[in-house]
């Protein structure tokens, strides 16, 4: 039997309300033991899933405050275990004092998600839920919370789920054809499997091309400000953010490594990467950085190639913007438009970049800047229903699935035994087992729920 866990459930700043929270089959008793309900009863003995008022006592016995309290017995509860809760004013000093008169009934501390893995090990969530109850917490756009929710809600779950059974339902005819393993399968048959694995084909690829969308919505575009030296990156990447984030000076070659920062740009998430300004240089750690805006162009999914607007246009300017359109979208962005601008020989570029004035200085042309990327990225922004697969373990999982039935569907064709077809079904289910976690290893769960706050 598992052990009884507590938290801070709430952020460790000051606050309105903050709460203490148990799981385990002594969570009810132990909240009961520092708490005594206004109406006199014990906690224990109020009904469950009720709010009850009443005050909480300290590790040494004295009232810390004034609060509300709650419990549910498993399996009617998050975790599915029993729970209960401490709803405090959102004092760090009391909520530490609340949680140590709580050690002193015998619970520990939970680690990170370990509320939350208990649910899933309880059957309680899936593993796409559990994932989606992280993103949800982690989300910073409208899109990103209504695709977190709808994948909390099981969406992403119902959908593997259809092309599980459908493969489950085909495992019927291999029975009936491994009786006869000497025998070839007949051509009724074949054509059977074959509909039912080009199906799984086709609702896979369908299922992994979701992944571009999902990972963007989830974790934001990765996004790289390139142009040389002193075109005003570093500037714009602050502007966008809101602080300094980067160092900002008139010295041409102050950015070395690149600077990676998040921002909302046009409703999209974006993950900015702020580079070293490309030039030829003699300087070693410029040099290396330099390097790196390469590398970080490579892996873009969207650049801003940033032209001063102040001086002028040089062939290297142009180099790096058909550089970077042959890489991924781009926008052509003209810095500084408070100071005059250079004289600038007529652009032929063939198609042109979408283009936009901005400046650091006054925020003028951030706001075309926020519609050019709305434009070039509409479904970022526009949210999903929680069917997409937002991160690399799922796409890992439906990939694999993907390459199994591919195996079977070649295999059909190559007139292979009905084993042979038969172990391609099943890697195919033990990866789609995977992406829900029915079927999953211990190591790769304790890997997941790492990643959550302590409290969720
Ligand atoms: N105060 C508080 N707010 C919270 C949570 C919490 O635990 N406490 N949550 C958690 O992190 C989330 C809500 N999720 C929850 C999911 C299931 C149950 C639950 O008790 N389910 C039972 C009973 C349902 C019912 O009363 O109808 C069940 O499913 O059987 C509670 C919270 C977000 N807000
Ligand atoms: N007036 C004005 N000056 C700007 C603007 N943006 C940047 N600058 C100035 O231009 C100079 C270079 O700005 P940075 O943001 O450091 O340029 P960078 O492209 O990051 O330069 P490197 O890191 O050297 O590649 C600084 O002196 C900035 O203050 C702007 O919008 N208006
Ligand atoms: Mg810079």
């Amino acid at each position: 039997m598992s052990d009884t866990i507590a938290a801070i459930a709430t952020s460790p700043a000051p606050s309105a309300i903050g709460i203490l929270r148990l799981s385990g089959p002594e969570a009810v008793a132990a909240a009961s033991a520092v708490f005594r309900p206004a109406n006199g009863k014990a906690l224990e003995n109020c009904p469950p899933h009720a709010l009850v008022y009443g005050t909480l006592y300290g590790p040494d016995g004295a009232p810390i405050d004034q609060a509300l309290a709650t419990y549910s017995r498993g399996p009617h509860s998050y975790t599915g275990e029993d729970t209960a809760e401490l709803q405090c004013h959102g004092s760090p000093a009391v909520l530490a004092l609340g949680l140590e008169a709580l050690f002193a009934q015998g619970v520990r501390q939970a680690w990170p998600g370990e509320f939350t893995r208990r649910a899933f090990l309880n059957g309680r969530l899936d593993l796409t839920q559990a994932e989606a109850v992280a993103d949800l917490i982690d989300a910073e756009t409208p899109a990103a919370v209504r695709q977190a929710a709808g994948q909390l809600s099981g969406a992403l779950s119902r959908r593997v789920a259809a092309i599980y059974d459908g493969l489950v339902d085909l495992l019927a005819h291999f029975h009936a054809v491994l009786d006869y393993p000497d025998e070839d399968i007949d051509p009724f048959r074949a054509d059977t499997i074959r509909a039912g694995l080009s199906r799984a084909e086709g609702e896979l690829k369908a299922l992994l091309a979701t992944y571009d969308r999902g990972k963007y919505i989830a974790g934001g575009v990765p996004c790289v400000l390139a142009g040389r030296p002193n075109a005003g990156k570093s500037s714009l990447l602050n502007a966008l953010v809101g602080y300094d984030r980067a160092i900002v000076t008139d010295i041409p070659g102050t950015t070395r490594d690149t600077v990676e920062a998040k921002c909302v740009l046009g409703g999209v998430s974006l993950r900015l990467i702020d580079t070293a300004g490309i030039r030829d240089t003699d300087d070693a750690v410029e040099r290396i950085g330099v390097e790196r805006s390469r590398a970080a162009l490579e892996e873009a999914a969207l650049i801003l190639v940033l032209w001063d607007s102040s001086a002028p246009v040089g062939e290297e300017d142009v180099a790096l913007l058909k550089q970077a359109m042959a890489q991924a979208p781009t926008i052509l962005v003209w810095t500084k438009e408070d100071l005059s601008a250079a004289s600038c020989p007529p652009l032929e570029l063939d198609p042109m970049p979408p283009m936009v004035e901005v400046s650091a200085k006054t925020g003028q042309g951030l706001g075309k800047l926020g519609e050019l990327v709305a434009e070039r990225f509409p479904t970022v922004g526009a949210g999903a229903a929680g069917e997409l697969l937002s991160n690399a373990r799922q796409a890992g999982a439906a990939k694999r699935a993907l390459d199994s039935v591919a195996r079977g569907l070649a295999s059909l064709e190559l007139g292979v035994t009905p084993d042979a077809l038969l172990t391609d079904v099943e890697e195919a289910l033990s990866a789609l087992g995977e992406l829900t976690g029915s079927n999953i290893r211990e190591d790769i769960t304790a890997r997941i729920f790492e990643r959550f706050c302590v409290g969720k």
